[in-house]
């Protein structure tokens, strides 16, 4: 290092750091901090051209691999075991882009936006509603039951009360605004953490339509729905003490904290209503009542009114408030992981909000699948609701994502959709079917398996016949995807196996399918990662059903086409092995002519017969693709035609010359090796005749 005169008091501080650096008296994190110290001189020294660009790169590289040694360590003694020490210090540097973001709304132009136009509206219909009505008697699931005058009929377009209805409206206000301004909404993550259960509140006050106020980015100040005079006024006024609280209320957020001077109020408020009484003295505070009371938007009305509201809060609120923070911090990674809407596999479209319903309805009539679990259990994430015994010790948050895995969608599939493989669909009928729809019959040792697995060559209709067990059991359909198990929960594979099926338990009868199901119980080797072999140990503990009762209707349906791969342990665990193999003549016939079916086409019995045979060794895979292929054959021979402007009367049928063409560029999936592994794994392991 080049040590000019300039710098000399730099080396001295320089050496200084070093000796208390290394003395060994320092703590792992004064050390980093010391370290830190001297890649910043580093840098600093190289600015100034005191050290050449070689020599601060190799000072650089050594510091940095020193700082680096400390902070990842996981040694308690000698590391901070901070992998994200790094990252968060450059952060910190890091200005974020929405820093710079203003918001293209105006006090002009908001009042034309549709949603305010709403809030507006309904503000309307609730003054004259409030009129009519005094009291109402809210039920926070599915309505209200009015307790005394019926509620006018303009309520009941919004299906609900007014209280309901307008907090309801408000939500929905609080998701359009941001999405005009083109940011995403926080109100459905919000949702989807908010109880539905019933629950009948106290009498409210008509002024608690106060609740609705939403207020969006851009325009705090501005009340969103109100009297008429609203339209013509920026700062909105409504009648009576309603008023007083919104306005209060919004004008807190620019720093009067509104209610702690409704605090004592609030205080004889809450020892009312905690007493059950029906009669609310003060509207002010009926918002922290509902918040916990009413509905399920509740969330996104609580945290308007921590921002709003700085000032006292009752041990209730504080409550409320704080485990709505820890819903949303233990959903935080769900959204790492891409979204709330989060999918272990499977495809699906149910949203994260909307109620499970099972695929077919449970033969006891009740829509849960028996008295087994109630409530259900996607609907209780409030720690404050009882819930199911059985999920007291599963994270909320794991209990929510699995039971998005329930799978009761998608078009469906019957059993003549499946070509050939008519041993292994009439096992699974028996097994599957059966068992579930008569629990009564299949008891004792008629009582089914409680592990399947389906193996075979790829694209044989596993995970077909997965699917149509969705559709014809009647069972809960759990589907899940083992490489999402293990690989995107790492460390939290075994807890989410242990919700699986400790979800699947509350709501029986349940099928688990898993696809590829290899990847989740492949042999256990020397090299193998701690926390795939810890997923593993605790499936198998699950499947030998050492944590269920022998009365649980649990099936666990797994689908491989490495079945050789498969732990032996868990292969004794699934105990019908069935082999799905390649389609047989009549199952490639059977295909063909189904897909056909639905085409122009002109094959004759003769030609289909010649396609069949020349399909010998193809997957129901291939032959779903070679029917592709040839139905390309007519559109390829337009070569004169324009594409653009073709009517589809002018494409000929698909003939049997396009199927001979497909046939030379679609070849088998499967070669004769591979079909001979999974032959002989059958006859050692298989349930096959
Ligand atoms: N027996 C069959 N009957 C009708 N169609 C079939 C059959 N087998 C496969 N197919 C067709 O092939 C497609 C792929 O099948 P599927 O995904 O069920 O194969 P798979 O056995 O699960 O394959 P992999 O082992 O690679 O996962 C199906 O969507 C279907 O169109
Ligand atoms: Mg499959």
């Amino acid at each position: 290092m080049e040590a000019p005169s300039a710098s000399a008091v730099h080396l001295s501080d320089w050496q200084e750091s070093y000796f208390a650096v290394t003395s060994g008296t320092c703590t792992p994190g004064q050390k980093a901090d010391g370290y830190r110290a001297k890649i910043l001189r580093i840098q600093y020294a190289w600015a100034n051209s005191e050290i050449s660009q070689v020599c601060a790169a190799n000072l650089f590289k050594e510091y940095a691999e020193k700082y680096s040694a400390i902070i990842d360590s996981g040694n308690a003694e000698t590391g901070l075991n901070n992998y994200a020490e790094n990252i968060l210090t450059l952060a910190k540097c890091q200005q974020s882009d929405s820093d710079k973001w203003q918001s293209a709304l105006t006090t002009d132009n908001v009042f034309e936006l549709k949603c305010v136009r709403e809030r507006m509206q309904a503000g309307r219909i609730f003054q004259s509603s409030q009129m009519a009505q005094t009291d109402a008697r809210v039920q926070a699931d599915k309505g209200v039951s009015a307790s005394a005058a019926p509620a006018p009929s303009k309520l009941d377009v919004f299906g609900s009360t007014r209280e309901t209805e307008l907090t309801a409206g408000s939500a929905k206000c609080a998701s359009q605004g941001p999405d005009l301004l083109g940011h995403p909404s926080s109100s459905k993550s919000l949702q989807s953490s908010v109880p539905s259960v019933t629950r009948t509140s106290d009498t409210l006050p008509a002024a608690s339509a106060s609740l609705s106020i939403q207020v969006l980015p851009g325009f705090q100040a501005t009340p969103l729905f109100g009297s008429k005079e609203a339209t013509n006024s920026s700062s909105l006024k409504m009648p009576g003490n309603c008023c007083d609280r919104q306005n209060s209320s919004l004008f807190s957020q620019s720093g009067v904290p509104a209610w702690s001077a409704n605090s004592g109020k609030r205080k004889a408020f809450y020892g009312l209503t905690d007493e059950g009484s029906t009669a609310i003295p003060s509207l002010a505070p009926c918002q922290a009542s509902i918040s916990t009371e009413t509905n399920g938007f509740s969330g996104q009305r609580n945290r308007n009114e921590e921002s709003s509201a700085p000032g006292f809060k009752t041990a209730k609120e504080q409550l409320w408030m704080d485990q709505q923070k820890k819903s949303q911090n233990q959903r935080a990674p769900v959204s790492l992981y891409g979204g709330v809407k989060k999918s272990l596999g499977a495809g699906r479209s149910r949203g994260p909000f909307s109620k499970f319903v099972p695929p077919v309805p449970k033969q006891d009539g009740s829509e849960n699948g028996g008295a087994q679990c109630k409530p259900r259990v996607g609907e209780s994430t409030d720690p404050l609701l009882p819930v199911d015994e059985r999920l007291k010790n599963i994270e909320p948050k794991m209990v929510e994502l699995i039971m998005h895995e329930i799978m009761d969608h998608g078009p469906p599939v019957s059993w003549d959709d499946i070509a050939g493989v008519e041993f292994a669909k009439a096992t699974i009928k028996e097994i599957v079917v059966w068992p579930m729809l008569r629990p009564d019959i299949f008891t004792g040792l008629r009582g089914p398996p409680k592990g399947i697995l389906l193996f075979g060559p790829p694209g044989t209709g596993k995970t077909l016949i997965g699917k149509c067990i969705a559709c014809q059991s009647g069972a809960t359909f759990f589907s899940i995807s083992a490489s999402s198990l293990t690989s995107k929960w790492v460390g939290e594979g075994e807890k989410m196996v242990r919700a699986l099926f400790t979800v699947a338990r509350c709501q029986q009868p349940a099928v688990i399918f898993i696809d590829e199901i290899d990847s989740l119980l492949s042999q256990r080797g020397e090299g193998e990662h701690e926390s795939s072999r810890r997923i593993k140990t605790e499936f198998l503990v699950q499947l030998d059903g050492a944590t269920t009762s022998s009365e649980d209707r649990i099936l666990v349906v797994g689908a491989t086409n490495r079945p050789q791969e498969i732990d032996e342990a868990a292969r004794r665990r699934l105990v019908k092995r069935l082999y799905i193999p390649l389609p047989e003549a009549s199952a490639r016939k059977q295909i063909v002519t189904r897909l056909m079916a639905k085409e122009h086409c002109s094959l004759n019995e003769e030609e289909i017969k010649l396609i069949v045979q020349k399909s010998d060794g193809f997957s129901g895979a291939d032959m779903t693709q070679l029917c592709r292929e040839a139905s390309l054959g007519p559109i390829r021979s337009l070569q004169s035609m324009d594409i653009a402007t073709i009517t589809p009367e002018q494409v000929r049928p698909i003939s049997f010359l396009d199927f001979e063409s497909a046939l030379r560029t679609v070849r088998p999936s499967v070669s004769p090796k591979d079909l001979e592994l999974y032959e002989t794994w059958n006859q050692t392991f298989g349930c096959g005749r």
